[in-house]
């Protein structure tokens, strides 16, 4: 059972990595892998059993979190017509994207991250995204809302970017900017 211990911190190198495409079929350890993380999702968002073991909640995870530097990804979300997304995938790809972005108005955190981050993170608002399920089936899903944007954090993962990397130095027209003399 994949718990906190389990989940690698800013700093760790392996956050920083590219994962590597796993090689399909997928073998069993690695679809054993997959299955673990998608349990960890539900137990994290289980009350009992995220208080009993002390578990975060996430909506997503992906494998470099566990210090795995491999191409899978879990995600176990509900959209604003609370349609839950269930998806565990092996080498997902975002195969098009809108040129319209969004974001959470209240940022983004990450499991990997202990600390509150403030902040906007850019996001596409709809993207398609190709993948292989631990059955072995090649899908393609259409997402946005919340979905999008949990897939686009998780794919990040796999690129060895973090949330934070996309937070713009503030465009408040307001913000003033210091003058180099003060810098
Ligand atoms: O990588 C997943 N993880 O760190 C859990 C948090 C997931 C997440 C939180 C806010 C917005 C998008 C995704
Ligand atoms: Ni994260």
């Amino acid at each position: 059972m994949i718990t906190m211990k389990d989940v690698i911190k800013e700093g760790h190198p392996t956050l920083r990595k590219v994962a590597k495409e796993v090689t399909l079929p997928a073998s069993q350890e690695d679809r054993d892998i997959l299955q673990k993380m998608m349990d960890f999702l539900h137990n994290s968002q289980d009350p009992e059993i995220a208080e009993k073991f002390g578990l975060r909640p996430g909506v997503g995870l992906a494998a470099p979190q566990i210090n795995v530097a491999k191409r899978m990804i879990a995600v176990l979300v509900s959209d604003q017509n609370e349609n839950l997304y269930e998806y565990a995938l092996f080498n997902p790809k975002i195969v098009s994207h809108s040129v319209e972005m969004t974001q959470l108005e209240n940022g983004e955190g990450c499991l990997s991250v202990d600390r509150d981050v403030p902040g906007l993170v850019p996001r596409y608002a709809r993207i398609t995204v190709q993948g292989t399920t631990i059955e072995g089936e090649q899908i393609s899903i259409r997402l946005r809302g919340l979905p999008a944007i949990v897939f686009q954090h998780e794919i990040d993962h796999l690129n060895g970017v973090m949330f934070y990397d996309r937070i713009e130095e503030s465009k408040d027209p307001f913000m003033k900017p210091v003058p180099d003399a003060f810098r």
